[in-house]
């Protein structure tokens, strides 16, 4: 049954909301996971409401942290600091009514016995900061936290993770890819066609809404999200495998081009979405549910590795990532990513092109794995030329490859960061 009544439908949100931020922040839970079953209870309207509340309270955490800094002595329980930041978030950034946030989050700290003797704290901290709302502004763009700010610094300097930040506290346009032609595309939806060819959609669209949804003219993937298959450049006939493929983006970017695409990935759930974005999009592919590094076939003409990796370049998206991970599954990513390479190099034709891409600002999953892969396959290098394509600047390029980041297109409204490379036996 759903329980919004019209009196109490803030404080469903808000609880709803407080309840996703302490599974991200102290169950250490993906949003995407935790969504359905914290806001089934809520009638749609207030399901957004809580889901915008929390991802963009997620968005600017930091600077919650910073106005309630001078007002707290000691951190109080994680859930007590969280009804801070989301009530601070309201106040300062959606500039709501004070008195009512305030007192909704004074009554659902009351709804728990651990907590109810702090309401007196969210009361004063929370009016405390709605006084000096102004100073909201004055902030510095959120910090991302100190076990991801650290690596970043290390491999880009001060200047430019100050730039992705800023980027991150952005958020995300929407950008679809066409199956046919983009300027078609852009025109039935009134947007933009980039330089590399994905077509950007003013905001506030739903896409579910929007034409061609329906009939499959397009799908939901960002300009560099879409970058790895442009790059791989699929020819009519070619055998080509997707070997990490879910949920199916650049599958359909291949099959749209006409070549023959096994869509293989080891997530069976995962794979029910290639196969039902497949349909929708009306293109054919052949699915294969199994761990990449066990599968065996006739070597591929061409071969697109999306590897599984910290997804560290899509923040702007979800902005929960840097607060339900805390870098301590890397490592085993960087090693199952190196596996891969290898695997991939096994299943491809002596004369095949593998592209090998992340959706990762962390070198070690970029650069360093081509560096290592180079001392690894002597007789390996990389097609730096098949990187150049329509709308890619030439500064992206590095020696082992394309490298985007969120502060790219600032103007434009950024992308996500990705590595993408080109790997060829000489
Ligand atoms: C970055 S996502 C792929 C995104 C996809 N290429 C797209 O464009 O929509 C990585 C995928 O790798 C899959 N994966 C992880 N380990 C794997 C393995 N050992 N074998 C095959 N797939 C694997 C995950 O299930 C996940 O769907």
């Amino acid at each position: 049954m759903k329980t919004s009544s019209t009196k109490d439908a803030g404080l469903d949100a808000r609880r709803a909301a407080l309840a996703l931020l302490d599974a991200v922040t102290i169950e250490k839970r993906l949003l995407s996971e935790v969504l359905p079953s914290k806001t089934e209870r809520l009638v749609p309207s207030e399901r957004a409401r809580a889901q915008r509340l929390v991802t963009e309270a997620l968005r600017v955490l930091d600077r919650c942290d910073r106005m309630l800094g001078p007002h707290l002595t000691k951190r109080p329980a994680p859930h007590v600091m969280n009804a801070l930041r989301l009530g601070v978030f309201e106040i300062c950034e959606l500039s709501e009514a004070s008195h009512g946030v305030v007192n909704s989050y004074v009554s659902i700290m009351q709804e728990r016995p651990k907590a109810s003797h702090f309401k007196g704290l969210v009361n004063a901290v929370l009016r405390k900061v709605s006084d000096e709302s102004a100073k909201w502004d004055a902030l510095p763009a959120p910090m991302l936290p100190k076990w991801l700010r650290k690596p970043l610094l290390a491999d880009y300097g001060k200047e430019v993770v100050a730039a992705i930040e800023a980027a991150h506290a952005k958020g995300a346009p929407l950008d679809v890819t066409a199956k046919g032609a983009a300027a078609d595309v852009a025109a039935a939806l009134n947007a933009e066609v980039l330089p590399t060819g994905s077509v950007r959609v003013p905001d506030g669209a739903q896409v579910t809404k929007l034409s061609g949804f329906e009939d499959g003219d397009w799908w939901v993937q960002d300009a560099a999200a879409a970058l790895p298959a442009r790059i791989l450049a699929p020819q009519k006939g070619e055998r080509i495998l997707d070997m990490c493929a879910a949920p199916g983006g650049k599958t359909m970017q291949i099959s749209a081009a006409g070549a023959e695409v096994t869509a293989l990935d080891i997530s069976a759930s995962r794979m029910k979405r290639v196969v039902e974005n497949l349909k929708r999009m009306y293109l054919p592919a052949i699915p294969v549910v199994m761990d990449a590094l066990e599968y065996e076939a006739e070597p591929f003409d061409a071969i697109l590795l999306d590897a599984p990796c910290t997804a560290t370049g899509t923040i702007r998206r979800h902005p929960d990532l840097p607060y339900s991970k805390d870098g301590s599954d890397f490592p085993g990513l960087f090693e199952l990513q190196e596996h891969m390479i290898d695997r991939a190099l096994q299943l491809l034709k002596p004369e095949g092109r593998l592209v090998y891409c992340t959706c990762s600002l962390l070198i070690d999953e970029g650069e360093e794995q081509i560096r290592d892969a180079l001392v690894r396959h002597p007789d390996l290098r990389v097609d730096l030329d098949a990187l150049t394509i329509d709308g890619v600047e030439t500064d992206w390029i590095g020696p082992e490859g394309l490298r985007t980041r969120p502060d790219f297109w600032a103007d434009r409204g950024g992308m996500d960061g990705f590595f993408v490379t080109v790997l060829r036996r000489s």
